[in-house]
C-alpha cells in the first residue's frame, strides 16, 4: 500500500423520525466527522470518503433498496447503516441487510459486540450483522451517536484491509505476503497476545486507547487501576482522535475513595520537639511521665499564717516570713507562727495555715514596722488545712499524657507538660504540604492591573494555604504552574523533594490541557489510585502516590477545591499526623430550609448552629455552583446529601430534602452558638 487509496463510504441512516424530519438527525454528521477524524491519522496510506448519505425509515424495502443500489450499482467500498438494530417492534435493519449478504462476517460482528460490551451491558441488545455483497463491505451499527462511533472504532483499523479484499483492489496473495505480522504492522494493530508496548504505528489507531482501559471499569470491588506503559502512552498521545471522550478512571464512591487514601496513609516518623505553643495539633508518639512532682514542696493554699494546728485560738509571736520565692525557711516551733503567702513553702514543722481573714493584729514591733504577735481567732483547725502536700497534684514519675493524645489549642496539655518539667516530647511529624495552582489562565491576586480576557485570579492557593495553616499543617506555597507538561513536571518533581504531600488544583478533568493525570503517571511514574469520585462538587478529584509522597490533584473550581480538601486531604493529613479518629466529626442537624438534590451525592455548604430547641440546625450558604467560592463563606460544615432519587428505603424519586428533616453534617469548624 504505497499509494493512498480512497475508500468510498455510504452512510444509511435508518430512522423513521429522521426520515420525516431530517433536521432531527445527528448520526449523519457524527459519522462524517468520525471518518474525517480517522483520515487525519491515516494520511498517506488511505482515506475514507463519505460518498453517499441517505435517510430511510424503518422499512425493510427502503433499506434493501439503498443497500443494493450502493453495493451493486455504485460499488461503494463500505456501507454503514446506523439505527434499527435494537429490539423495538419497528427495528428491522439486520433482517433487511442479512439476506443481502453474500458472505457473512461474524468476526466483525463479534469484535463490535465485544468492544461495546466492555463499555455497556446494553450492547447485549444490539443485533449487528456484517458481511460482503458485490464488492462492498456492509456493517450495521446502532443508531445512537455514541454507540455508532464505539462500534466503528472497534473495527475501523481492519476495514481498509477488508474493503481492499472485497473490492479485489489487490490480489489477496500480495496482501498477505509477509504474513499477518506484516499486515498487523501496516494497519497498526496487534493481536492481544503480543506483548504490550510494541505493536506498531500508534498514529493509526483511531480510538484504540478506548478498549485497553476498559477492563478495570466495571469491577465491583474497590478498583485499583494499574496502568501499563502502553496505556500511559495512549493517554499522553494528544492526537485529536485519541483524546479521551470518556474518562478512563472508574467513578468511586466517597467512602471507597477515602478507604484508598487511608490505605495509602501511614503515621509519619517520630520526632522530638520542644513543649511550647507550636506543639498545638501534634499527637504524642510516646507516653509522657512527670519529671517532677507538683507541687514540688509543701505549699500554702492561702495567704495567712503557718501554725501548729494543735495550738488553738490565742496570740502567737510571728517568728518568720515565707514568701512564694526560692530560699530557705527556718523551722517552726509549737507556739510560734510564720507569715506565709499563697504558694509559698511551709516552714518545717508547721501543720496548717490560717487565712489572714481569721486572724487579728495584737501587737507591733518597737520600730512600728512589723507585726510582733497576731491572734488566731479560728478554733478547731485541722491537720494540713490549707496545705498542698508535695506531689498532691502530680507525683513524679507518673504518666501524665499517653501516646495518641493530641495537644489541643485549649492549652491544658502544654500547661500540664510544662508543670511537670517536661521540655521536649516525642510526636508524629506533621506532613509538610505544598500547594500548587495550575492553569494558563490563573494569575496571582497580588498582580496589579486589570485581568485580560480569559484570566482568572488564583483563589485556590490562598484559600488552601489558609485552611492548611488554621488546621495546623505546615504549608509551602508552590506558586502557579502553566498548562505545559514540562512546566508541570519540573515543578512537581522539585516539590516532591521538599514536601510530603502536594495539593494541586485544576487540570484534572476532561479538557485537552488537563495534564495532571498523564504527568503524574508518565513523567513522575506515580500511581493514580483514583481519578473520579461520585460527588458534587469534586467529581474529577484525583489521588496519586509517588514513592511515599502523596499528590492530591483537586478540581480547579474554587468551591470544589475547598470541599475536596476537607473531605479527602485533611483527614489524610490528620492520619499521617497520628490523629485517631482522623476523620472529621459528623453530627445530625436539622435542615433549616429545603435542600435541593443533585443526581450526584452532594456536599452542600452550610452554617451549623445551636437552635433554641437544643438541636443543631444547618443553614445553606446559598448557591452551590462549584465555581462559587462564596458557597464556602462562613461554612463550618457540609451536609452530605444523597443523590436525587435515592432517598429512603423505597428509593423514591425525591428531588429535595424538606426543611425540618434531619441530615448528616460533616464539621469543618466550630458550631455556632445560640443567637437571640
Ligand atoms: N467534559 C467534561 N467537562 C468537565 C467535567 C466532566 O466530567 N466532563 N467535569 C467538570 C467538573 S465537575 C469540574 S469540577 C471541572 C474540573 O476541572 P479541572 O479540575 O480540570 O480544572 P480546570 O479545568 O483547570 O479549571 C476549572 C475551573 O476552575 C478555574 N480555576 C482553576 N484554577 C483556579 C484557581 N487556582 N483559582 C480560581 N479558579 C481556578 C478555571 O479557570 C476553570 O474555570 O471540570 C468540569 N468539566
Ligand atoms: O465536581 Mo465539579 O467539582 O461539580 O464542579
Ligand atoms: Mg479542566
Amino acid at each position: 500500500m504505497t499509494t493512498e487509496t480512497t475508500y468510498n463510504v455510504g452512510v444509511l441512516i435508518v430512522s423513521t423520525t429522521a426520515a420525516k424530519d431530517p433536521s432531527t438527525d445527528s448520526a449523519g454528521q457524527v459519522l462524517r466527522d468520525f471518518f474525517s477524524g480517522v483520515n487525519e491519522t491515516t494520511a498517506g496510506k488511505h482515506s475514507w470518503n463519505v460518498a453517499e448519505t441517505r435517510i430511510v425509515s424503518d422499512d425493510k424495502d427502503a433499506i434493501q433498496g439503498a443497500v443494493k443500489e450502493w453495493a451493486d450499482e455504485k460499488q461503494l467500498h463500505l456501507i454503514v447503516t446506523t439505527g434499527g438494530t435494537g429490539f423495538a417492534v419497528t427495528d428491522c435493519t439486520p433482517e433487511a441487510v442479512e439476506p443481502l449478504l453474500q458472505k457473512k462476517a461474524p468476526g466483525l460482528v463479534h469484535t463490535m459486540l465485544a468492544s461495546s460490551l466492555e463499555i455497556t451491558p446494553f450492547a447485549m441488545m444490539s443485533r449487528p450483522v456484517a458481511g460482503v455483497r458485490s464488492n462492498s463491505v456492509i456493517v450495521t451499527i446502532p443508531g445512537s451517536p455514541k454507540g455508532a462511533k464505539e462500534n466503528l472504532q472497534a473495527i475501523i483499523q481492519l476495514l481498509p484491509h477488508a474493503c481492499a479484499q472485497a473490492a479485489d483492489l489487490v490480489p489477496s496473495r500480495a496482501l498477505h505476503a509477509g504474513g499477518t505480522k506484516k499486515l498487523e504492522k501496516e494497519y497498526g494493530v496487534h493481536s492481544h497476545r503480543h506483548s504490550h508496548g510494541q505493536g506498531g504505528d500508534s498514529s493509526v489507531g483511531a480510538g484504540e486507547g478506548h478498549h485497553h482501559h476498559h477492563h478495570h471499569h466495571h469491577g465491583h470491588k474497590v478498583p485499583k487501576p494499574r496502568t501499563t506503559p502502553e496505556q500511559r502512552a495512549n493517554k499522553l498521545d494528544d492526537s485529536v482522535t485519541r483524546r479521551h471522550r470518556e474518562s478512563p478512571y472508574p467513578m468511586l464512591s466517597v467512602a471507597d475513595a477515602n478507604a484508598l487514601i487511608a490505605a495509602e496513609t501511614q503515621a509519619s516518623d517520630i520526632v522530638e520537639i520542644p513543649v511550647d505553643e507550636n506543639l498545638v495539633g501534634y499527637v504524642l508518639a510516646k507516653d509522657v511521665t512527670a519529671a517532677e512532682a507538683v507541687p514540688a514542696f509543701r505549699a500554702s493554699i492561702v495567704d495567712g499564717y503557718a501554725v501548729y494546728h494543735t495550738d488553738g485560738p490565742g496570740a502567737y509571736p510571728v517568728v518568720s516570713v515565707s514568701h512564694a520565692a526560692p530560699g530557705t525557711i527556718p523551722p517552726l516551733e509549737p507556739g510560734q507562727v510564720a507569715r506565709i503567702t499563697t504558694g509559698a513553702p511551709l516552714p518545717p514543722g508547721a501543720t496548717a495555715v490560717v487565712m489572714v481573714e481569721d486572724t487579728a493584729l495584737t501587737s507591733i514591733t518597737e520600730d512600728g514596722k512589723e507585726e510582733a504577735t497576731i491572734g488566731i481567732l479560728a478554733d478547731g483547725l485541722e491537720e494540713n488545712e490549707n496545705v498542698r502536700e508535695a506531689g498532691s497534684d502530680v507525683q513524679a514519675g507518673t504518666v501524665v499524657l499517653r501516646a495518641g493524645d493530641m495537644i489541643t489549642s485549649v492549652g491544658g496539655e502544654v500547661g500540664l507538660l510544662a508543670s511537670v518539667g517536661v521540655s521536649k516530647v516525642s510526636v508524629f511529624r506533621k506532613p509538610i504540604v505544598g500547594v500548587l495552582s495550575t492553569g494558563d489562565e490563573v494569575v496571582s491576586h497580588m498582580r496589579p492591573g486589570d485581568l485580560k480576557l480569559g484570566e482568572i485570579r488564583d483563589s485556590n492557593r490562598p484559600a488552601l494555604l489558609t485552611a492548611l495553616k488554621s488546621s495546623g499543617f505546615p504549608a509551602v506555597d508552590l506558586g502557579i504552574a502553566a498548562d505545559r507538561p514540562g512546566a508541570l513536571e519540573s515543578t512537581l518533581k522539585e516539590a516532591l523533594d521538599s514536601v510530603d504531600v502536594i495539593i494541586t488544583t485544576g487540570g484534572v478533568s476532561m479538557g485537552e490541557l488537563d495534564l495532571l493525570k498523564p504527568t503524574i503517571e508518565q513523567a513522575l511514574e506515580g500511581t493514580i489510585h483514583f481519578g473520579r469520585v461520585a460527588m458534587k462538587p469534586g467529581k474529577p478529584t484525583t489521588f496519586a502516590t509517588v514513592g511515599d509522597k502523596q499528590i492530591f490533584a483537586l478540581p480547579g473550581n474554587p468551591a470544589s477545591a475547598l470541599v475536596t480538601f476537607h473531605l479527602f486531604v485533611l483527614p489524610a493529613l490528620r492520619k499521617a499526623a497520628g490523629y485517631e479518629p482522623w476523620e472529621l466529626p459528623r453530627v445530625r442537624v436539622v435542615a433549616e430550609q429545603d435542600l435541593p438534590l443533585d443526581p450526584r451525592p452532594e456536599f452542600h455548604r452550610v452554617f451549623v448552629a445551636m437552635r433554641h430547641d437544643g438541636r443543631l440546625g444547618a443553614t445553606s450558604t446559598g448557591g452551590q455552583r462549584s465555581s462559587r467560592i462564596g458557597s464556602a463563606l462562613a461554612a463550618n460544615a457540609v451536609v452530605a446529601l444523597p443523590a436525587k432519587g435515592q432517598v429512603g428505603e423505597k428509593r423514591e424519586r425525591v428531588g429535595v430534602i424538606p426543611k425540618g428533616e434531619m441530615v448528616e453534617a460533616i464539621l469543618w469548624g466550630q458550631v455556632g452558638g445560640l443567637v437571640g
